[in-house]
């Protein structure tokens, strides 16, 4: 039976096509002779090994035939019209790259660019001049010319396709860079934008898994066939970004078909991408990344992989709400629909859930003898009733505890924010159930000081919250993650087994103090116990969580991606430039950089648009949905964010006045129509077009969420806002719009008189 090589689709396959092209592989996996199939050499090609296949009358597939050793192998290239096919397949070449030793389909230049070819293939063998770099885009500069790139270093030793090299050095503007980059073998792709991006070669061979074959010992390969090495080549990681070898399954087949690019992160993962979902850590590793860069993604992998290495293993894959996770949990059966799913925390297979309603889980599924101790640790003796249900706390709480307590603090004390901060973060966080206790923990990390007369009122408060939470028999989320974690430690305690042999947490930045002491109480400490995924810059939710201080050490075990797969370049720019100036720090209180995130697709800037009034922004952005919707844009990839429900009411009745529906995310119907949700609820979530809107002044950042803090509180609530911002703006894959009527928000480049990015 033949072997067969998927290769990424680079051009779109129609959906037509898509079950002709998976017949015609099916056949072919079988019987490479099978009647109909017409596998034929071709005249005049480049190289001989290609073929052409006859998917109907009208498609035909390029092939590449290996002889390989037991039975010959496919290579396929991807499925065109007859005659486009044809010259594609005599212009195409598979060899192994010189330099790396990566297999790579190189497709010689259009024969109408004749001129250019020859002087290319000249400038492999001579000597030659340095192209000068034209600047027709002011605003965009090439980066491989700007960090001194030469073509000869880029050919000999970065390994780059002569023509490609050339290209990528010359393109004048992001448009024409993209298009080299995309166009080329994905590992030479990747490795331009690398450099462009600043990193090394070295960095960048690293990250790649590229290892120079001229630097191996040559007797390896030395008896084998070529076609052999060609073969075992495939199975490198930088090859596997863009090749994938298909097994005697056909269900995997047909994922990597039907999928198309939408789910090539099913399959071709990025050398990274692949050693995080991979790799084993004696301890928590944290995986860092900008927004777009596939930390998700590796989560699922990873999942997977585990589950794989130990199927008796207890996974547990968890997030910060509860939407996220049901998204998580979709994506895991995409990956793999045989990946065993756990019903509950705590038995076999992967179980995905919320943090806070395994946090519930795991109270739940305890004696009440066992939460008696555990609330009674946590609360002390007065308020250890356990007949309570949880929920979520709201600033009205914390009103009616300052109303009913005489306090003496100032204002800037005696307000919601600083109060949930200082209960979760201090109170939770080091089980402080007396006065006493409180007066003397440390506060290590809170911006503001407190003296003892201050604790002393702040206390107060707190008792008046937990007795009005008693009385209405509430008990808040953060309060029901303390408990738990003095559960489990209870549990183990008492010599039992942890819960999870593995966590996997997603978007970590936004979980507070308890929820931290909690997951590490879920799984015992050792080999691969926590992978936390997380972004400082998308922070929208409480306070940075020196992850120490809950016994998770990462020193050593930390990594950050830097592919930006969703974003085009442009939106990626400006994303980038709405944190600049912002100092955001990583768990442990570590300058977090936005340099060196870039993006592997170009497309269209980002346009920033003012209107007089609410009523032209709203005809605005009727104009953009019925544009969009009449060049068949799916309904519901089209994302309209603001900061607030209140804007969204406007925005929904405005559109309904102007005949366009709209949904809310949570009620998204049939698909077919625009979406619209608050900043916050965009989280985790990507569309092809986005239009911020209501992006004015006082909105963003909100004035209720900073009015009357403390200069501490004040500077970490801006810097909320403004990571709301960027998490918004990098929901877009494609086309972002950034909307206001009046004055633009402050925090966005038009506020400066700043062009907008490119
Ligand atoms: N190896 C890959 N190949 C193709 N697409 C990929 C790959 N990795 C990620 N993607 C795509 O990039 C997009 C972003 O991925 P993902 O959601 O995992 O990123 P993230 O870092 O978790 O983003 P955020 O922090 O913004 O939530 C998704 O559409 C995903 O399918």
């Amino acid at each position: 039976m033949p072997g067969i090589v998927f290769a990424k689709t680079k051009d779109k396959l129609d959906n037509s096509v898509k079950s002709l092209v998976m017949n015609f592989l099916e056949k072919l996996q079988s019987d490479d002779t099978t009647h109909g199939l017409n596998i034929e050499p071709l005249k005049n090609v480049s190289d001989p090994r290609v073929r052409t296949g006859r998917v109907n009358d009208m498609w035909r597939a390029v092939l590449f035939k290996l002889n390989t050793a037991s039975a010959p192998t496919y290579v396929y290239y991807g499925t065109w019209p007859h005659d486009k096919a044809i010259d594609i397949a005599q212009r195409s070449v598979l060899q192994m790259n010189p330099v790396f030793g990566i297999p790579e389909i190189i497709e010689q230049t259009m024969p109408e660019n004749e001129e250019e070819r020859v002087e290319s293939q000249g400038i492999a063998k001579e000597p030659f001049a340095e192209p000068s770099v034209p600047r027709t885009e002011l605003t965009w500069t090439n980066g491989l010319a700007e960090h001194g790139y030469k073509l000869d270093f880029l050919i000999e030793s970065a390994g780059l396709d002569p023509i490609i090299a050339r290209k990528a050095l010359l393109a004048p503007t992001a448009q024409a860079f993209h298009k080299v980059t995309d166009k080329a073998p994905d590992w030479q792709g990747l490795l331009i934008l690398d450099l462009a991006s600043g990193k090394s070669l070295d960095e960048s061979k690293e990250d790649l898994g590229l290892i120079d074959q001229r630097t191996l010992p040559e007797e390896l390969e030395q008896d084998k066939h070529e076609d052999d090495v060609i073969a075992d080549g495939f199975g490198k990681d930088a090859a596997k970004l863009q090749f994938a070898f298909i097994g005697d399954t056909p269900d995997a087949l047909r994922d990597v078909i039907e999928g198309g690019s939408a789910d090539a992160w099913r399959t071709f993962l990025h050398p990274e991408q692949r050693r995080y979902a991979d790799g084993s850590w004696n301890g928590p590793f944290r995986l860092s990344g900008g927004a777009g860069t596939g930390k998700t993604v590796v989560i699922l992998h990873r999942a997977k992989t585990l589950a794989e290495r130990n199927p008796a293993a207890r996974i547990i894959v968890t997030t910060f709400t509860r939407t996220l996770a049901t998204s998580l949990n979709q994506s895991l059966r995409k990956l793999d629909s045989n990946l065993q799913l756990a019903q509950t925390a705590g038995t076999q297979g992967t179980f995905t859930c919320g943090v806070d309603s395994l946090v519930s889980q795991v109270f739940n599924s305890a004696t009440p003898d066992e939460r008696k101790a555990a609330l009674k640790e946590v609360f002390g003796e007065a308020h250890a009733s356990s007949n309570f249900r949880p929920s979520g706390v709201t600033a009205q709480q914390w009103k009616d505890a300052l109303e009913s307590t005489d306090h003496g603090l100032d204002p800037e004390l005696a307000n919601p924010t600083f109060l949930e901060q200082e209960y979760i973060s201090v109170v939770l966080a080091n089980f402080v159930a007396s006065r006493d206790a409180y007066v003397k923990v440390p506060r290590v990390g809170r911006g503001t000081a407190l003296t003892r007369p201050k604790r002393l009122g702040v206390w107060k408060i707190f008792e008046a919250f937990r007795q009005e939470q008693r009385v209405a028999g509430n008990i808040s989320f953060p309060e029901l993650a303390a408990v738990s974690a003095v559960l489990l430690r209870h549990r183990t305690d008492a010599g039992k087994p942890a819960i999870a042999d593995h966590v996997l947490i997603d978007e970590a930045q936004d979980l507070h103090a308890a929820h931290w002491l909690f997951l590490r109480a879920l799984a015992a400490p050792g080999q691969n116990d926590l992978f936390i995924a997380e972004d400082s810059h998308q922070r929208i939710y409480g306070q940075k969580v020196p992850l120490s201080r809950y016994g998770i050490a990462i020193v050593g075990r930390s990594r950050r991606l830097s592919l930006n797969y969703r974003t085009t370049a442009q939106n990626l720019a400006y994303a980038v430039r709405l944190l600049k100036g912002a100092e955001i720090e990583d768990f442990e209180g570590t300058p977090e950089e936005v340099n060196g995130y870039h993006s592997a697709r170009s497309g269209p800037n980002p346009s920033e648009a003012g209107a007089a009034s609410l009523a032209d922004e709203l005809d605005d952005v009727q104009k953009h949905i019925t544009k969009w919707l009449d060049q068949d844009v799916q309904g519901n990839m089209i994302g309209i964010i603001a900061r607030t429900k209140y804007q969204l009411q406007k925005l929904q009745s405005g559109m309904a006045e102007r005949k366009v529906e709209v949904r809310d995310v949570d009620h998204p119907g049939d698909g077919t129509k625009p979406l619209y949700m608050t900043m916050h609820r965009a989280k985790g979530m990507e569309f092809f077009k986005v239009i911020l809107f209501g992006v004015n002044e006082g909105a963003v950042p909100l004035s209720l969420a900073t009015d009357g803090l403390a200069e501490a509180e004040k500077n970490d609530a801006l810097l909320r806002e403004r990571s709301l911002l960027y998490v918004a703006a990098t929901r877009a894959r494609d086309e972002l719009v950034v909307s206001w009527s009046g004055n633009p928000s402050g925090l966005l480049p038009a506020a400066s008189g700043k062009v907008s990015a490119s």
